[in-house]
Parts: C-alpha cells; sequence; structure tokens
C-alpha cells in the first residue's frame, strides 16, 4: 500500500509539478488482475481500484500497514463500479454492480471478493460503528442537474451516498458526468475545511486530459490528470478541473460532518 503523509498549504505553495503529483496524483490504481492501495493521513483515507481477471475472482486483501485481521475491522467504504455490471461478494452475499452503481460495505465485514468484468474503486474511511451492506443503483439517490451550456460546466451529479437513506459513519461519495461539450466541474469553486475529499477521473478519452485546480483559493495550482487518476484534495484545497473533452468523476468525502452543502464558496473572481 502507498503511503501519502498529509501536507500544509504553506508546503504545497513551494512544490514544483514532480513533488505536487507525487503527493496529490495516485496514477496507478487499476492493474488487470490487482488490488491496489493508497493511504491518505488526509482524514485516513484508503483508496483502492480492483480489476478481476476474467473467469477469476479477486479477494480485497487486509494491507499489513493497518495492523488490523480485517480491513473493515475499523472502517468502511463505498465501491463503485466503472467497469461493466459485475459482482461483488461481502461475506457470503452477492450483489451485482450497475455501472457507475455503489455498493457500501459497513465496518465489521471480514470478506469482499470481486468478479469480472467488474472495474472497482473503493473510497473507505475510519468507522466507528456498524452500518449494513447496501446496493445503491446508479439511479438512486439524489439526482442534480447543475451548470449551464453557456459556462461549459452543465454536469448531472449523482448523490448516491450522502447521509440519505443509506447510512454511513463518514463515507459520503458519488459520481458526477459532465454534458457533451461541457468542461468544467465545480465551478465556481469551494473549500470545505471539514471534510477531505478525493477525486477519480474516469471516462477520460485516450488523447484527452483533465486539468485539476488545487490549492487555497488565493495559490492555486494545477495537476494534469489522465484517465482513471485519482486526486487527494485536502479539506484547505480547491477541487475543480476543466478537460480537453467531457468526463466523469467519482468524488468522494470524510471528516468531521456528512454534511453536503457545508462549503467555504471560492468565488472564481477572488482566485489567483
Ligand atoms: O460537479 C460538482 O460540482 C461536483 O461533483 C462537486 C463535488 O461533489 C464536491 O466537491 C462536493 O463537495
Ligand atoms: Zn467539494
Amino acid at each position: 500500500m502507498e503511503n501519502r503523509y498529509a501536507c500544509a498549504p504553506e508546503h504545497v505553495a513551494g512544490m514544483r509539478t514532480a513533488e505536487l503529483r507525487e503527493r496529490f496524483l495516485v496514477e496507478n490504481l487499476f492493474t488487470d488482475g490487482e488490488v491496489n492501495f493508497t493511504y491518505s493521513h488526509h482524514d485516513r483515507v484508503i483508496l483502492a481500484g480492483a480489476v478481476p481477471a476474467e473467469g477469476a475472482q479477486l479477494e480485497l486483501p487486509t494491507p499489513e500497514a493497518l495492523h488490523a485481521e480485517h480491513l473493515f475491522d475499523n472502517r468502511e467504504a463505498g465501491i463503485i463500479n466503472i467497469g461493466a455490471d459485475a459482482e461483488v461478494t461481502v461475506d457470503g452475499q452477492t450483489y451485482t454492480v450497475a455501472h457507475k452503481g455503489l455498493l457500501y460495505v459497513g465496518r465489521g465485514t471480514r470478506s469482499v471478493t470481486f468478479s469480472a468484468p467488474g472495474r472497482f474503486y473503493l473510497y473507505s474511511a475510519p468507522a466507528h460503528t456498524e452500518y449494513p451492506t447496501t446496493l445503491v443503483g446508479p439511479d438512486e439517490g439524489n439526482v442534480l442537474e447543475l451548470g449551464e451550456q453557456e459556462t461549459s460546466n452543465k454536469r448531472t451529479l449523482r448523490q448516491l451516498l450522502f447521509n440519505g437513506d443509506v447510512k454511513s459513519c463518514q463515507v459520503m461519495m458519488g459520481v458526477t458526468t459532465l454534458a457533451p461539450g461541457s468542461m468544467w466541474n465545480t465551478m465556481p469553486a469551494h473549500t470545505h475545511d471539514r471534510r477531505m475529499e478525493a477525486y477519480l477521473y474516469f471516462d477520460v478519452a485516450d488523447e484527452a486530459r483533465v486539468i485539476h485546480l488545487m490549492g487555497e483559493p488565493s495559490e492555486t495550482r494545477h495537476l494534469v490528470v489522465a484517465n482513471e487518476q485519482a486526486v487527494i484534495s485536502p479539506s484547505w484545497s480547491v477541487h475543480s478541473g476543466v478537460g480537453t473533452k467531457a468526463y466523469s468523476f467519482i468524488w468522494a468525502m470524510a471528516g468531521e460532518n456528512q454534511k453536503f452543502d457545508d462549503m467555504d464558496p471560492a468565488p472564481v473572481t477572488s482566485m489567483e
């Protein structure tokens, strides 16, 4: 498991491209037949990618660095499938997770197994209590239509796990999809000093990139992001992006509260 220590804004101001990428960009989560983990010390979240091989089951291992018998001994997770509909088995119970659907896996779970043709992204945070493992379809939850074509930010935001019917201790998670011809996500931008956030960009065309904006609103930096790469966004950082073509991303948050609207706005005219 890759380890990423937390960074303060004053450290980031002096970083060059390579160091910014090393600290905040997670480039290689998805490898055929493997599970890859990255541990961020921002709110102690784990990001993982699991790609089961055709005809084989892929078991979610427990990274040694957790010093736990099972990954879910002290944690919960949201798992979103960015591949074709596929099965996930949790403690002997099998769920079919649709493309862009979510499976919430609660604390106390002992085993999770993935099947092809899924391509699974997992976001996990510490959990204080057990909530039931629950399947959420891609069109369930709360759907928000945001932005305008005029400002190139027309997009559909699906809140799949957001302090609604499906309970979680910390994790809030969903999928945002840009309309064709729209490029900007989360502009006007915001921060939320009570929660960290991570983005996984996907459905990014091979020849396209997303320019992800990060940093304090008055001291922005950028990361050039390719398909299926993730960005760790500290609570003090804006997280916004512009693609060279439309794309989707999974946003996931953990921290002090589960109030989606608890944001500190960073108006466009205030950014530097
Ligand atoms: O398109 C958007 O806007 C988003 O997806 C915003 C994220 O959900 C977010 O930043 C929530 O805090
Ligand atoms: Zn946010």
